[in-house]
């Protein structure tokens, strides 16, 4: 999918809305236990109520890796759900890779070949030839972290030499491995005070922003400070939608949940845009 495409089904659904699916096993409503697959059959009740209000899918590996083989089989089932039932979705895997060349290699071909994911998200700290196999797949994306939510971020990713902040020096180098149709950056919402600044250095490029909602960003403030001409923005909602109700009633708590953010996304929209 291109950048125009995205922003297509952005003004389409007014909606820059991604759902995380960061399904819990230990949360799931009890009753989808008894079925073959309840990873899956909780995904695709999600999926199904709420495909209208959100034009991309996060899948967070762990959540599946952690339970082995049946894990990676319902996160494949997902994704080929969504792909099938609902193609022009953007779907993310939120795996964190990155490697030796050759290694990168092989996460691209797993999660753009084995696996028909859209983009995975890439650990910058390996450099250039940890990144770049994963643009050998046209039409497909890396979404590198640059700035990321958690109070960790200040562990390292401020760390500042001659005026530049660790993470604006990640965000202007590996800005010329890629372009604006194969490269996004990860920035928290939880930094949003941040976004002006990077918008600065990236004013084109889109920003995949977790940690509005069970982390307490602000959708406004990120709006506010990172809407660009083509809207420019996936902003994540993983915990706060998908257990909005833990009954069987789970889905169309989900869906209340993703609307009231689709709505306020519609009025930024016409706010900001
Ligand atoms: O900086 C980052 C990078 C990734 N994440 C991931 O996004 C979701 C957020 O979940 P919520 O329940 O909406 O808080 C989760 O998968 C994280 O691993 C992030 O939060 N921050």
């Amino acid at each position: 999918m291109t950048s125009a495409e995205l922003f297509n089904q952005i003004k389409a659904k007014k909606s820059f809305l991604c759902i995380g699916l960061d399904t819990d096993i230990q949360k799931i409503p009890r009753q989808l236990l008894d079925t073959t697959d309840p990873i899956f059959a909780f995904n695709k009740e999600i999926i199904d109520a709420t495909h209208d209000l959100a034009v991309a899918y996060k899948p967070n590996l762990a959540f599946y890796e952690s339970l082995g083989v049946n894990g990676w089989n319902s996160l494949e089932k997902t994704v080929n759900y969504i792909r099938y039932n609902y193609p022009d979705l953007f779907i993310i895997a939120d795996a964190k890779r990155g490697d030796i060349g050759n290694t990168s290699n092989l996460y691209a071909r797993a999660f753009f070949d084995a696996m028909d994911f859209d983009a995975v998200t890439v650990a910058p700290y390996m450099g250039e030839d940890s990144v770049t196999p994963f643009f050998t797949y046209v039409g497909k994306w890396v979404i590198l972290l640059a700035l990321t939510s958690n109070k960790g971020a200040d562990d390292f990713q401020y760390m500042t030499e001659n005026n530049e902040k660790l993470f604006e020096r990640v965000i202007k180098t590996s800005a010329k491995w890629g372009n604006e149709d194969n490269m996004m950056y990860v920035v928290g919402a939880t930094r949003a005070e941040m976004l002006a600044d990077i918008r600065k250095i990236i004013p084109n490029h889109f920003l995949l922003v977790p940690g509005v909602g069970a982390q307490g960003g602000s959708l406004e403030e990120v709006a506010k400070n990172g809407l660009n001409k083509q809207c420019g923005l996936l902003v994540n909602s993983s915990r706060q939608i998908i257990y909005a109700g833990k009954d069987e009633k789970f889905a169309e708590k989900a869906r209340e949940a993703a609307l009231e953010v689709r709505d306020e996304m519609a009025g930024l929209l016409e706010k900001y845009l």
